[in-house]
């Protein structure tokens, strides 16, 4: 990575503005999934054992500029206490004088928990004022929220235009890890996109084409392409206005010599739910009342063939709705062929396929799970991530 990082500065005696990435899930008050606060701890204790004041500050949810109480940051600051062994303040607001105040009882070490940076409306606006306000916190900034770098907001871009900006670890795996697999992957390279949403994936599909061997696809998004081949899909997901695309990509891949892969089987069901009536077809024989919800046996076998021949694979989106267990098999499937491929390099590109992992116990078989669903998707795209932009060169 060309941006400098921690080790680039000299942080003890000084006041430093961490942005993290910690918009976790959370229920009845209480943190879920504490995934994102773990993969921050190196920074975070790296910059405590260099005797700075660490000053961290985060999003949760989407308050949209006002006070949700719910949203509040308190018990990510007692989760945090109980992994770093240590109290870590939390302030009631992110800027001001009481925040000033509470910076100024820190000693070397110390470490303190701002309030959720969005109760401000400045904050998603990328408002100067408020980057200033952040930045009258602190001595230096960095930047270890990997999952909200593509957000060019005051404490994740406007601030860093005031204080030496440096990346913190966590944003530097990502970025290298993501990096290399993009622009020097070891072959054969297989991406794997599934999930719900077309138009938010088209993009990265068309900017994977230019550098993959294999493009699987699956999911959801699958059927707008096996509309495109002119079957019938009956009521399955269609994105109507991105036929014509679909097509494009798939004469796209032929004259790159990238081998498209396409479900040949799926799971139908006669309703959206686990009770469903359902039964497995061939792709291009979907009943017109029925609707596609997983891939198939041969399909998940083809897949799985793909995958293990790979030496460098990424999956962003499941292969079907594994929300629900009678359609999780397809993604199951994906999860347990990178799992088993030995000599394979696996990354998962956050969001859905991260979760899946994790919920079929398989997480710590993959190589690198990154944090961020919608900053690795638009990394994948090749769009600069306004978090990263900001930081200084190295
Ligand atoms: N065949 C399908 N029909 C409808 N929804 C699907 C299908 N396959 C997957 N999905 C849904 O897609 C959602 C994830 O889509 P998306 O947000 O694009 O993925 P990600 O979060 O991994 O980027 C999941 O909730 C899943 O249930
Ligand atoms: O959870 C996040 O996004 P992700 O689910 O796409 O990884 C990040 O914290 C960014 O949050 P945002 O999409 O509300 O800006």
């Amino acid at each position: 990575m060309n941006k400098k990082t921690v080790r680039d500065i000299d942080v003890k005696g000084k006041r430093v503005f961490c942005r993290v990435d910690f918009n976790v899930p959370m229920q009845n008050g209480v943190v879920t999934d504490d995934t994102r606060i773990r993969a921050a701890l190196p920074t975070i204790q790296y910059l405590m054992e260099q005797g700075a004041k660490v000053i961290l500050a985060s999003h949760l949810g989407r308050p949209k500029g006002k006070v949700v109480e719910e949203m509040r940051l308190n018990a990510v600051a007692e989760r945090l206490s109980e992994l770093l062994g240590k109290r870590v303040v939390k302030t009631d607001e992110a800027y001001g004088d009481a925040v000033k105040a509470a910076i100024a009882e820190m000693n070397e070490g110390d470490v303190l928990l701002l309030e959720n940076v969005r109760f401000y409306p400045g904050e998603e606006k990328n408002d100067p004022e408020l980057a200033k306000a952040f930045a009258e916190l602190a001595d230096v900034y960095v930047n270890d929220a990997f999952g909200a770098a593509h957000r060019a907001h005051a404490s994740t871009e406007g601030i860093a235009h005031h204080l030496p900006a440096v990346a913190g670890f966590l944003m530097e795996k990502e970025i290298e890890v993501l990096g290399k697999a993009l622009s020097n992957p070891d072959r054969p390279f297989t991406a794997i996109i599934g999930g719900a949403k077309v138009k938010d994936k088209i993009g990265v599909i068309e900017n994977l084409l230019d550098k993959v061997d294999n493009l699987i696809i699956g999911g959801g998004l699958a059927y707008t392409f096996v509309k495109a081949l002119g079957h019938e899909i009956g009521k399955s997901l269609l994105e109507e206005d991105k036929i014509e695309l679909a097509k494009s990509f798939m004469e796209k891949a032929k004259e790159k010599g990238v081998n498209f892969y396409m479900p040949v089987d799926t799971v139908v069901a006669d309703d959206f739910s686990n009770d469903a009536n359902k039964k497995v077809v061939n792709i291009d024989e979907i009943p017109s009342d029925w609707e596609g919800l997983d891939i198939g046996p041969k399909t998940r076998e083809l897949y799985r063939n793909v995958i293990l021949k790979s030496k460098l694979v990424i999956w962003n989106g499941p292969m079907g709705v594994f929300e629900m267990d009678a359609f999780a098999e397809g993604t199951k499937a994906v999860a347990q062929a990178l799992a088993d491929a030995k000599d394979t390099y696996t990354v998962i590109g956050g969001g859905d396929s991260a979760a899946a992992v994790e919920k079929f116990g398989l997480a710590d078989k993959m190589d690198h799970i990154s944090t961020g669903g919608g900053a690795s998707l638009e990394f994948m795209e090749g769009k600069q991530l306004p978090g990263v932009v900001a930081l200084n060169d190295k």
